[in-house]
């Protein structure tokens, strides 16, 4: 597979060490996403057939596995590479202003304020390039209804407003589990029908063999050269590559490499990185978490927060509530946790006991 013009440029802007430029080397990589197992290529043909299609596209895959990145890679595949490429998380949005923010508003739309500017959507902004929808199971069932209809009719009505607009772009929309495989999904059926014309499955970090070595020795590469530094990766650190499942994907694997990279003077162990958030234990109730004394406080908060969110299974009302903040404060949150690269789907290590 021929290599990707960002990973040309980003070879050339690094000074590797020989086993690291090997490393690199050896990797595919379409549109900076890297891998070279059966699973990325066959990743790869699905994203190359969708991009030469004109349609939405659907895709599946666990947090922190590369959604986003595999969205950008489909777009520059397209023939809207030279188009706008927009990002929207429908989880992080305040309820109240998601309307406004997908669709646009008229100026004073919003009856509890008075001086409203008008403003573009991100259907409208995105122009003829790529729109993609992060969580869409996170809107609700009402907004899910109406992006059907703007899927379906290629117009948005903004808030407020008495004329439609035509919209040119596509639409990746992401979810985090295939609901065509759950019991019960967030997404509603008419709307999952619609995207399901052309779906795209990201595999899990787990599944792709010995991705995860070329993946570490990739971000070890880059860390290396913006500080100047040859650290390598132990022999034990790439045993314990293959040992560990990587709940939180290649997101989880870049934060461990970087993790191991700031403690270490010489080899990386990436086995005590990766132990690092496991020191939370629970005691089992499902209603406590014990975490260490001289934890971070931003880590023992970020616990806390997953931690009642699952207790209230995933209501963000109700938890914002249980921890006496604003529901703007707790998506606040979220989304920076998601911005710096947590994992805030994956809640198995999250009952809090505050201990001493
Ligand atoms: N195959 C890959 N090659 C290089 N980097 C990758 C790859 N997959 C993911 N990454 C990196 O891992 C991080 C997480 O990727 P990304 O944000 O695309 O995941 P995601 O599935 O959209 O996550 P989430 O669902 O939590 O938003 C990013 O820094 C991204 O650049």
């Amino acid at each position: 597979m021929a290599r990707s013009l960002d990973q040309q440029a980003a070879e050339d802007s690094l000074s590797l060490s020989d086993a690291d430029a090997f490393a690199v080397a050896k990797v595919c990589s379409v549109g900076g996403l890297l891998g070279e197992s059966g699973a990325m290529l066959r990743l790869f043909e699905q994203l190359a057939r969708a991009a030469s299609l004109r349609v939405d596209v659907l895709m599946i895959g666990e947090g922190g596995s590369g959604k986003e990145l595999a969205a950008r890679c489909l777009h520059e595949l397209s023939e809207r590479s030279m188009q706008p490429f927009l990002v929207l998380n429908c989880g992080a949005q305040a309820p109240g202003l998601i309307e406004s923010e997908l669709f646009g508003n008229e100026a004073g739309a919003d009856p509890g304020v008075t001086h409203f500017a008008a403003q573009r959507g991100c259907f409208e902004r995105t122009g003829a390039g790529t729109l993609l929808l992060e969580e869409v199971s996170d809107l609700s069932p009402e907004m899910q209804l109406k992006l059907l209809r703007v899927l379906e009719s290629r117009r948005v009505m903004p808030v407020g407003g008495t004329r439609e607009v035509d919209i040119q772009c596509r639409v990746i929309a992401t979810v985090q589990s295939d609901p065509r495989q759950a019991k019960t999904s967030l997404l509603r059926p008419e709307l999952l029908d619609r995207l399901s014309i052309c779906p795209v499955a990201v595999p899990p970090l787990r599944d792709r063999g010995n991705d995860s070595e070329l993946l570490a020795r990739y971000f070890l590469a880059v860390l290396n050269s913006e500080e100047g530094t040859s650290k390598r990766l132990s022999d034990e650190s790439i045993a314990c590559l293959s040992r560990y499942s990587w709940p939180g994907n290649v997101r989880e694997l870049r934060n461990a490499v970087h993790r191991a990279f700031i403690l270490a003077d010489g080899d990386l162990d990436l086995g005590s990185a990766i132990d690092r958030p496991l020191q939370l234990s629970s005691n089992g109730d499902g209603r406590t978490l014990r975490i260490p004394v001289g934890t971070p406080l931003a880590d023992a908060e970020r616990w806390m927060i997953l931690a009642t969110l699952r207790k209230c299974e995933g209501n963000k009302t109700r938890a914002a509530a249980l921890l006496g903040v604003s529901l703007k404060t707790l998506y606040n949150r979220l989304h920076a946790y998601r911005a710096q690269g947590f994992n805030v789907s994956d809640t198995d290590r999250e009952l809090i006991e505050v201990a001493n």
